[in-house]
């Protein structure tokens, strides 16, 4: 049996490349964006008022007890408007072009208006209240750099600088599929001996998080339907998401029926806990790879996210951050499993704490909806200590 570090490292070798697309700006949302992006022009594009109030020239202050009479007005949205007499001043709104011959912006705040004179009541600095022309970023500079997911702050980014349409990685074409003679759907009453088939719609849901769409099949205990099925599946998708019929059991098929469809096993079983029989492959002639998760609904939930998700990634081009929180309890990891605890975290003490979290079992479902993500521990001779600082892959 193989450790998660290698089972991990094989995963990722067999990274595809899905290629690149042409979406809709809004629909680029949270796509993992696949060209630079430039600056079409200087930002902000003009000086540009901050403040309500007056444009003046500066050095007309060096006159005492001055007051400018108000030559006109400067809106947001108008052409750059001109101070014909320095000593006057003109009304300026923030978002205007600063007008010609101006220099400086006091707020309305910090004037007295009168007679359609203005006096100045607080010091006033040369330059004040101006947004310069190019002092964010240089027509031409690069703003966005590809490889980042698209999150709303860079669909402002991507508006201001006028992409309509965003190049994008294609996202791959992914079925879900769901096996086993217990399983009904959401919709129906189970018979005592039945359960409610809920892993592939948390695989479904996650992936919906990453903005993938998937496919989904339901594989009754029958090789023969089995077979036909995925025959089938594994011609149509890039990604197969399998969960369970990869243990012992009489009627665990998968593997088996995987080979005699020319699938290449890369591995079956992880030296790991939960999820130990995951079943890893991929159709060389086809493109296509295969994530056959073990049954068990936190096996499933957890293989997605140490294996799948770094595989995603990985095959955008993309590598996912890694985290780190602190241990609250001790906790003693016998060889040879690496254990995946499943906790809650907390903010205490200027960091991110994780206590696990009460749960029966890989077969607790429930137990899922209570963590914010696992812990990754290695086997090691001495316990870990609280405090001590552990991997965290997030769930939620
Ligand atoms: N003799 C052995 N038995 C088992 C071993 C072993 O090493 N030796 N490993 C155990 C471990 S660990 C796991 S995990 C499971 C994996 O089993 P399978 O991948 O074969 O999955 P199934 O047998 O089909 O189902 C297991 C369990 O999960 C439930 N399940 C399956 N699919 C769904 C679904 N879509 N939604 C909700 N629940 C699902 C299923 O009803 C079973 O209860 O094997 C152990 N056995
Ligand atoms: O992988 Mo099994 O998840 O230990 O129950
Ligand atoms: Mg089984």
């Amino acid at each position: 049996m193989i450790t998660f570090k290698e089972a991990y490292q094989k995963v990722l070798k067999h990274r595809l490349n899905f290629g690149e697309e042409e979406v809709q700006l809004m629909d680029s949302l949270n796509r993992i964006l696949a060209e630079d992006i430039l600056a079409d022009r200087d930002f902000p594009p003009f000086d540009r008022a901050t403040k309500d109030g007056i444009a003046i020239q500066f050095s007309s202050l060096l006159e005492t007890e001055h007051a400018f009479i108000i030559e006109g007005e400067a809106a947001a949205g108008v052409t750059q408007q001109s101070l014909i007499n320095i000593g006057n001043c003109l009304e300026v709104m923030t978002g205007a072009v600063v007008p010609q011959n101006c220099d400086t912006v006091v707020m309305y705040e910090h004037i007295t208006i009168a007679d359609n004179k203005v006096t100045i009541n607080e010091k006033v600095t040369k330059g004040q209240n101006i947004h310069y022309k190019g002092s964010d970023e240089k027509a031409g500079a690069v703003v966005l750099s590809k490889g980042i997911k698209i999150t709303p702050a860079e669909i402002g980014v991507l508006a201001s600088v006028g992409k309509s349409v965003v190049n994008v990685k294609v996202n791959p074409k992914i079925c879900t599929i769901a096996t086993g003679n217990e399983l009904v759907e959401v919709d129906q009453l189970p018979e005592p001996h039945q359960i409610r088939k809920s892993n592939m719609l948390t695989i479904e849901a996650a992936l919906l998080n990453s903005t993938i769409a998937s496919s989904s099949l339901h594989l009754l205990d029958d090789k023969e339907i089995i077979r036909t099925k995925l025959e089938k599946a594994l011609v149509e998708n890039d990604v197969l998401l399998l969960s369970g019929g990869v243990s012992k059991g009489k009627f665990d098929f998968i593997p088996d029926v995987m080979e005699s469809l020319g699938v290449e096993k890369v591995f079956h079983r992880v030296a790991q806990r939960p999820g130990k029989p995951f079943w890893f492959g991929v159709h060389a002639k086809l493109n296509t790879v295969i994530f056959s998760f073990p049954g068990n609904p936190v096996s499933t939930f957890a293989n997605y996210h140490l294996y799948f998700l770094p595989w995603l990634h990985t095959s955008w081009g993309i590598q996912l951050d890694n985290l780190y929180i602190k241990l609250s309890v001790p906790m003693r990891i016998m060889p040879p499993l690496t254990r995946f605890v499943h906790v809650k975290t907390e903010f205490k003490e200027g960091a991110v704490w994780g206590t696990p979290v009460v749960e029966n079992g890989s077969g607790d479902l429930t137990s899922l909806a209570k963590a914010d993500g696992f812990i990754c521990l290695e086997p090691k001779e001495n316990a870990y200590e609280v405090g001590e600082v552990v991997r965290f892959i997030k769930t939620r």
